[in-house]
């Protein structure tokens, strides 16, 4: 087994994670110059399974993302009857089967199984039931089981709607016509879009409430769909349209992960060194314009040559005031650089986020405030007020993007000791060796 991924372990059921691994986050002595080679995108990997699994023939996915969502998500499909090899870590190999039941699927702490996965589980012959870790049963599901209902599935859900669910697939959706509130994740929308092509009248899916987040990743699922062979229409705002139809088996070339380098272009920036993400593909489904914007306000500088994405520190370090409901994910590690940049910074229009693995603005409320900084907690984010800061415990909440952001601040701030670092393994399990290394070469 792979170092990071034995933290999975199963205790009466569901995986969780296992005896914390504290970690003390290493100071920079230099600036942090190197190349970094990452693995495949988990937004990308996952999309690439479900599609692969929902189509008429093999599917090759060449550089994914091997963690612990995607390899959860491997077993998902396998326990449906998917075939996923997963042999070569470079390039899996998926042979679709008729999807059936009884099965059991653990969805660890990975929105994108438990919102991805029953859409498809729905069209299995059988019974599938879906558990995941303490925290993933308070991630919100509601809009999804209630839509699935509405298009004609079984589907049993806890006394909240979420997890564990369990839905009595008949081997057929109808499909047809269905309105959600996507505002709580953008995973609602994707999730059932990505399966959509295999219900018997399709789908249109109009969503009403306050915006729906993470507009990226959508069009990463609309623009999947459509390498896939599914006809997609997106052309009214909040409303997608999927044709009924087959959808091929192809060769899917995973980007390496942008959200898994943020943490590594941090590192250029807080230290003014250089940081260069290997193999950044000319023409990405990833954000990586916004990505470049926010680094430039920040102080950073950020280019795209042959060699790959590389973000330069100039020695400045300025407070932002941002929206980041495109790139929520990021918060925790702008949030660190919030921390240690020249003046204050307000990040909001991420409410949503406090769905996400742990509730984040609180959880960053506490731990940014145990360094020192001065925090305001709103409903939709935080003003961060950089102040003297000293070392502390950080909690890491089972979140890796919480350990992150302590890594991050450890750069600038000897004495940040993480509760857990083993939480990285959700979708870096290499991460405390890769930081490691990074840190020493600076
Ligand atoms: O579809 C995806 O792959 C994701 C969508 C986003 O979810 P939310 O819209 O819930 O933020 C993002 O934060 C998550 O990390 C990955
Ligand atoms: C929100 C995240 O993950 P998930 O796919 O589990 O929602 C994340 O990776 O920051």
């Amino acid at each position: 087994m792979r170092p990071g991924l034995g933290t999975a372990r199963r205790q009466n059921g569901p995986v969780t994670t296992a005896e914390p691994r504290p970690w003390s986050a290493p100071p920079a002595t230099g600036p942090v110059t190197a190349t970094v080679r990452l693995p495949g995108s988990k937004s990308m990997t996952a999309r690439a399974l479900i599609l692969a699994a929902l189509a008429d023939g093999p599917s090759v996915i060449e550089a994914p993302l091997r963690a612990r969502d995607t390899e959860l998500m491997a077993a998902g499909l396998r326990a449906i009857g998917v075939e996923v090899d997963t042999t070569d870590p470079d390039r899996w190999v998926v042979t679709p089967g008729p999807f059936r039941g009884p099965a059991r699927v653990d969805v660890g702490l990975a929105g994108t199984i438990m919102r991805f996965l029953p859409p498809a589980a729905a069209l299995a012959e059988g019974v599938v039931e879906f558990d995941g870790d303490p925290h993933a049963r308070n991630r919100p599901m509601g809009p999804i089981v209630e839509a699935l209902r509405g298009l004609g599935v079984a589907i049993e859900s806890s006394p909240t709607g979420g997890l564990p669910l369990t839905v009595h697939g008949s081997g057929l959706v109808e499909g047809g016509e269905v309105v959600i509130d996507a505002s709580g994740s953008s995973q609602f929308v994707s999730g059932l879009l990505l399966s959509a092509p295999c219900f018997a009248k399709g789908l249109t899916l109009r969503h009403e409430g306050p915006p729906v987040p993470s507009a990226p990743h959508l069009r990463m699922t609309t623009h999947m769909l459509r390498a896939a062979g599914a006809v997609v229409d997106e052309s009214v705002p909040d409303v997608w349209t999927v044709e009924p139809g087959t959808l091929r088996g192809r060769t899917w070339t995973i980007e390496p992960d942008l959200s898994g380098a943020v943490p590594f272009f941090a590192a250029a920036a807080v230290t003014g060194g250089t940081v260069t993400l290997a193999g950044w593909p000319a023409d990405s489904w990833q954000p990586v314009g916004r990505v470049a914007e926010i680094f430039t306000r920040l102080g950073a500088e950020v280019t795209q040559t042959a060699e790959g994405l590389t973000v330069r520190g100039t020695g400045t370090l300025r407070g932002i005031t941002a929206d980041l409901s495109e790139v929520s994910e990021l918060t925790p590690v702008l949030s660190a650089l919030a921390v240690l940049a020249e003046g204050p910074s307000e990040l909001r229009g991420v409410e949503h986020i406090r769905g996400h693995e742990t509730d984040r603005i609180a959880a960053l409320a506490a731990e940014l405030g145990k360094v020192g900084a001065g925090i305001t907690e709103f409903r939709d984010g935080l003003r961060i007020e950089p102040r003297p800061l000293h070392g502390a415990g950080f909690e890491t909440y089972a979140d890796h993007r919480m350990a992150h952001a302590a890594a991050v601040i450890g750069l600038s701030v000897p004495g940040v000791e993480l509760t857990d670092v083993g939480c990285t393994s959700k979708t870096l399990p290499e991460f405390p060796e890769l930081w490691a290394g990074l840190v020493a070469k600076g």
